[in-house]
């Protein structure tokens, strides 16, 4: 089991990269602990399975360094290195019992006999294959494919992390969470460092303790589900993570703050200073649906919206809204009763956060 410590890594599939627009991996200093559960998650192309086959030693950084717990592995191949991954489709030998291809990597090990067998037994019942154990490989369903596949990596007791790439794509959308649930629940037994690629949010939140939300070839942020959902530090963030996404609205410098449309929000003394010294005009203030408050009346502090529609999603509403030409997207329960054409909306002080050339900046007292 090991620390992961990516260091000053990059990469680009380009013989001599010359911009940075050629990097798969743009330079990144990064650490995974050891024991945690961490997902990597992002849209198609940022860099997700470059940056596992990297850790796992199938791919060779073009710069920079792997080290496991302190020592460079750059040069070690993936047995070297201990690691076990899981692919996004099975890889089992067909033509072996379930046993077999559960016992393989201990007896490419010259693993003695009885403790192979007592180590297939433990796993085979934690992943509830004990039924068949003595069936092909080549006869199970999808998801038990993917669970022998899974057990291959835990059967060994040295592996330095189990490294999942998008491993529940051919599963039953039924089963997904059951497996989900499984690994959640192997990684809390072995507390064995795992690492696992997904694109899809909810899928990142259940299974990983911590979140490295990728965006073209950077990590933009790492953090709890929680941390990632109330305080993005990017706009990508923000716009990736929740459904529907952060609402972004471009604002202007004004005295005492930023505006638009007339609308002018103060900010702390900390954020103006920092707005002093930057010369971009690229402005952003966000707030999340769920944090835009609705009300059928005028209150203080509050701003006339047309609605534009609605959607009723059973358990909650969306509504999106036109705030003086911008379009805003608020979350509101179910049973909350709004007039048939305009509402007036609030933007609680503690949500309302600004971006300036996409990055999050705080003041004093965040
Ligand atoms: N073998 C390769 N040669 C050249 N470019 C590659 C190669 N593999 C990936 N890339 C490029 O590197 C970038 C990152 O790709 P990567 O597959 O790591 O992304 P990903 O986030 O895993 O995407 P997906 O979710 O679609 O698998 C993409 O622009 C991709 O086109």
């Amino acid at each position: 089991m090991a620390e992961i410590h990516l260091k000053k890594l990059a990469h680009s599939y380009s013989a001599n990269p010359k911009f940075t627009s050629e990097y798969a991996i743009r330079e990144m200093d990064h650490v995974w602990e050891q024991g945690g559960a961490y997902a990597l998650l992002g849209p198609s192309g940022c860099g997700k399975s470059t940056l596992l086959n990297i850790i796992s030693g199938l791919l060779s950084p073009s710069e920079g360094e792997v080290l496991f717990d302190g020592e460079r592995v750059n040069d070690l191949t993936p047995s070297q290195r201990n690691i076990a991954q899981v692919f996004q489709f099975p890889v089992i030998y067909d033509s072996m019992t379930v046993f077999d291809n559960l016992a393989f990597p201990l007896r490419n090990m010259k693993v003695p006999e009885s403790k192979v067998k007592k180590k297939v037994f433990e796993i085979a019942e934690i992943l509830e294959l004990q039924d068949v154990l003595h069936n092909k490989a080549k006869n199970l369903s999808a998801d038990e494919k993917q669970k022998v596949s899974m057990g291959r990596g835990l059967v060994r007791d040295d592996v330095s992390a189990i490294l999942f790439d998008e491993p529940l794509t051919v599963i039953d959308p039924h089963l997904k969470w059951k497996l989900r649930r499984k690994l959640k629940q192997i990684h809390e037994q072995f507390n064995i460092t795992m690492v696992y690629v997904t694109h899809d949010q909810l899928e990142a939140a259940t299974f990983a303790d911590k979140i490295a939300l990728m965006y073209d070839g950077n990590i933009v942020q790492f953090g709890t589900p929680r941390e990632l959902f109330e305080k993005p530090n990017h706009t990508f963030v923000g716009y990736f993570i929740g459904s529907p996404g952060m609402n972004f609205i471009e604002v202007a410098r004004c005295a005492g703050g930023v505006e638009f449309a007339g609308i002018t929000f103060p900010v702390d003394a900390g954020i103006q200073d920092i707005l002093d010294q930057v010369p971009t005009d690229n402005l952003k203030l966000g707030i999340r649906p769920e944090f835009v408050h609705v009300c059928a009346e005028s209150i203080e502090g509050s701003f006339e919206c047309d609605i534009k529609h609605i959607e009723d999603l059973g358990t909650y509403k969306i509504i999106t809204l036109d705030l003086k030409g911008r379009t805003l997207k608020a979350r509101i329960d179910e049973d909350q009763q709004i007039p048939e054409h305009k509402v007036y909306v609030s933007f609680p002080k503690q949500w309302l956060k600004l971006y300036v050339d996409e990055y999050l900046i705080e003041g004093d007292s965040e």
